[in-house]
C-alpha cells in the first residue's frame, strides 16, 4: 500500500472574510484529484477556520495553523488542541518555522505540543527544516534530525503524523529546493525514522516538502519517490493551488 498523497494549504495570517470566500469558491468549483489519491487539508486562520470548514467541498479538510501545548486555561490569547476537537477541526499545523524563529519555539516545545494535540485526537502536520547558514555550514540533515527526534521523544504514534519538510531558505523567497535537494532530505528523514522509530513508520508516514512551491514546480517534486506532498503558502491562496492538488495524479502515475 502506497503512501496517500497530501497537499496542505497553510493560508498564514492572510485574508479578509470576502477573500477566504473567494478562496472557497474557487476551490468549490474547480476539478480536483479525488480523494482516494489525494488528502487536501486548507489551513485558514483561527478566527475562518469554522466558516471554511462549514464552505468547502466535504473532501477538502481544515487544519488550524496552532495550538496551546496543553489543556487550555488562563493563557490569555491561546486556542487549545480540546476547542479544536470539540469543534471537529481535524488537523493542526504545529512548528513550523515561522513560529520557532519568531515566537521562539524550542524543539522540545514543539514536541511537546505535536504530544498533546494527538492525545486530544487532532492529526499534525509537523514541520522541520534547516535555515540557509545551517545548509550552508553542511548541517541540514543534524538539524532536521534533532527537530524529528524532539518530537519522537514525545510521541508514541506516528499514525496521525505528516513530516513537513519547509526548509527555512525557500519558504515566501521564491527559491524552491530543486526535486534532488528535495529528495535527498525526504529520503534521509525516510531512514531516521526507519533507524529511531521503526520501519513501519518510515514506510507509512507521509514526508511533504513546503517552500515556493508553484503549479509550475510541483510536478517534477511530486515525482520523486520520498515526496509525498507538498505544505503551501503563497500558492495555496491563488487558482493555482488546485494544479499543486492535481500533481497527485503526476505521483500515482508515476
Ligand atoms: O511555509 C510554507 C508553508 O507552510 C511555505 O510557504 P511558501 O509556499 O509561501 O514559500
Amino acid at each position: 500500500m502506497g503512501r496517500k498523497f497530501f497537499v496542505g494549504g497553510n493560508w498564514k495570517c492572510n485574508g479578509t472574510e470576502d477573500q477566504v470566500k473567494k478562496i472557497v469558491d474557487t476551490l468549490n468549483g474547480a476539478e480536483i484529484a479525488s480523494p482516494d489519491v489525494v488528502d487536501v487539508v486548507v489551513s485558514p486562520p483561527f478566527v475562518f477556520l469554522t466558516s471554511a470548514k462549514s464552505s468547502l467541498r466535504p473532501e477538502i479538510q481544515v487544519a488550524a495553523q496552532n495550538c496551546w501545548v496543553k489543556k487550555g486555561g488562563a493563557f490569555t490569547g491561546e486556542v487549545s488542541a480540546e476547542m479544536l476537537a470539540s469543534l471537529n477541526i481535524p488537523w493542526v499545523i504545529l512548528g513550523h518555522s515561522e513560529r520557532r524563529a519568531l515566537l521562539n519555539e524550542s524543539n522540545e516545545f514543539v514536541g511537546e505540543k505535536v504530544a498533546y494535540a494527538l492525545s486530544q485526537g487532532l492529526k499534525v502536520i509537523a514541520c522541520v527544516g534547516e535555515t540557509l547558514e545551517q545548509r550552508e555550514a553542511g548541517h541540514t540533515m543534524t538539524v532536521v534530525a534533532e527537530q524529528t527526534k524532539a518530537i519522537e521523544d514525545k510521541v508514541s504514534n506516528w499514525t496521525d503524523v505528516v513530516l513537513a519538510y519547509e526548509p527555512v531558505w525557500a519558504i515566501g523567497t521564491g527559491k524552491v529546493a530543486t526535486p534532488a535537494q528535495a529528495q535527498e532530505v525526504h529520503k534521509e528523514l525516510r531512514e531516521w525514522l526507519a533507524k529511531n522509530v521503526s520501519a513501519e513508520v518510515a514506510e507509512t508516514t507521509r514526508i511533504i516538502y513546503g517552500g515556493s512551491v508553484t503549479g509550475a514546480s510541483c510536478n517534477e517534486l511530486a515525482a520523486q519517490p520520498d515526496v509525498d506532498g507538498f505544505l503551501v503558502g503563497g500558492a495555496s491562496l491563488k487558482p493555482e493551488f488546485v494544479n499543486i492538488i492535481n500533481a497527485a495524479t503526476v505521483k500515482k502515475n508515476a
